[in-house]
């Protein structure tokens, strides 16, 4: 079993109910992962998913180990039949293969390098790694998917939903940001929502900041971001690069940051991101510091959701 994206998930809600138990009593499973090796990649920086995953694996008993691609690795190859007479000094397939003998799990951070997109949306690096490895692979943010971010973002809401409620609302709501970043959260967030039975999902972005139709499918997009946050019980933001103009950023609107005002649209809505934030560029220090940010929390279910994936890929070594 590998986890690559949320869509591996069988039934959202009974993984939700699943992690939520493993947060309640966390150290259970501590015989389960007896002499397996994680192996941790990382190709971009990270300091939730570096740091939960591994405690994730520590609370199941498991050995971690842990390399920088950036500055302490080999520059890999991914291409077949390359003639690699430049930068690249290994190939994706003996690096894969020998990782593979030293780990029984590897989970690989490579971001969207937002050059090429066709590069990007076939998920060069972590396709690779699937390819030649011969152990199960987890997915932490790849070029286009942060599936780990997601279920944690899921076991959050039902956390904090209402409960009065039969159909909380959810924004998905783009902010501006000074660089250009990956679309992997947004989209992983978007994939997690179709899987939600009863929510309702609305997107809101300035116009020509559209994600890849692929997958945004049937969602509903609303351009005015005050109408989107109307009566919405969770507003989850998240700036991404555009994806038509891809990698560029062609927006940087100070009104689409959220503030104290928009979140008084809402109902009494909760306010999320997946950190890092840049304070007053996506969010103001009063909504972000104020009483319905659940973005600490949301953090701290990135243990569980990672220890839910690990604990489930290790049942089946
Ligand atoms: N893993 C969570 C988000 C990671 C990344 N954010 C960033 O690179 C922010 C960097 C900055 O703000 O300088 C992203 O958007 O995919
Ligand atoms: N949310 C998240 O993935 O954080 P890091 O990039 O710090 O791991």
């Amino acid at each position: 079993m590998n986890y690559i994206s949320i869509k591996e998930i069988n039934s959202l809600s009974k993984w939700v109910k699943q992690a939520i138990k493993i947060k309640k009593n966390p150290l259970k499973n501590q015989s389960l992962g007896k002499n397996k090796t994680l192996g941790m990649l990382f190709f971009n920086p990270s300091l939730r998913t570096r740091l939960s995953t591994q405690k994730a694996a520590l609370n199941l008993g498991m050995n971690v180990m842990v390399m920088n691609f950036t500055n302490e690795g080999w520059t890999l190859e991914f291409e077949d039949g390359a003639v690699m007479n430049s930068g690249a000094s290994e190939h994706i397939k003996e690096a894969a293969e020998v990782v593979s003998q030293y780990c029984d799990i590897i989970a690989i951070r490579a971001f969207a390098g937002l050059v090429d997109k066709e590069k990007d949306y076939q998920e060069t690096v972590i396709s690779g790694f699937l390819k030649y490895a011969t152990v199960p692979i987890v997915n932490m943010e790849s070029a286009i998917r942060h599936p780990l971010q997601s279920l944690a973002d899921a076991i959050t809401m039902e956390e904090f939903k209402p409960r009065h409620k039969d159909k909380p609302k959810v924004v998905l709501s783009w902010a501006p940001h000074p660089k250009a970043l990956p679309q992997a959260v947004a989209n992983s967030f978007v994939e997690m929502m179709q899987l939600q039975k009863d929510m309702d999902f609305v997107i809101t972005h300035p116009e020509g900041y559209e994600l890849s139709p692929e997958i945004t499918k049937d969602c509903k997009i609303e351009y005015d971001q005050n109408k989107a946050f109307e009566n919405a019980d969770f507003v989850y933001v998240k700036n991404w690069s555009n994806f038509n103009d891809y990698g560029k950023v062609t927006n940087s609107d100070p009104n689409w940051t959220v503030t104290a005002e928009k979140m008084a649209l809402t109902n009494n809505g909760k306010f999320m991101h997946c950190l890092p934030v840049r304070r007053n560029v996506i969010v103001s220090d009063e909504v972000l510091d104020g009483e319905n940010s659940i973005v600490i929390e949301q953090a701290n279910n990135r243990t569980y959701s990672a220890q839910l994936v690990l604990q489930k890929i290790l049942k089946k070594l």
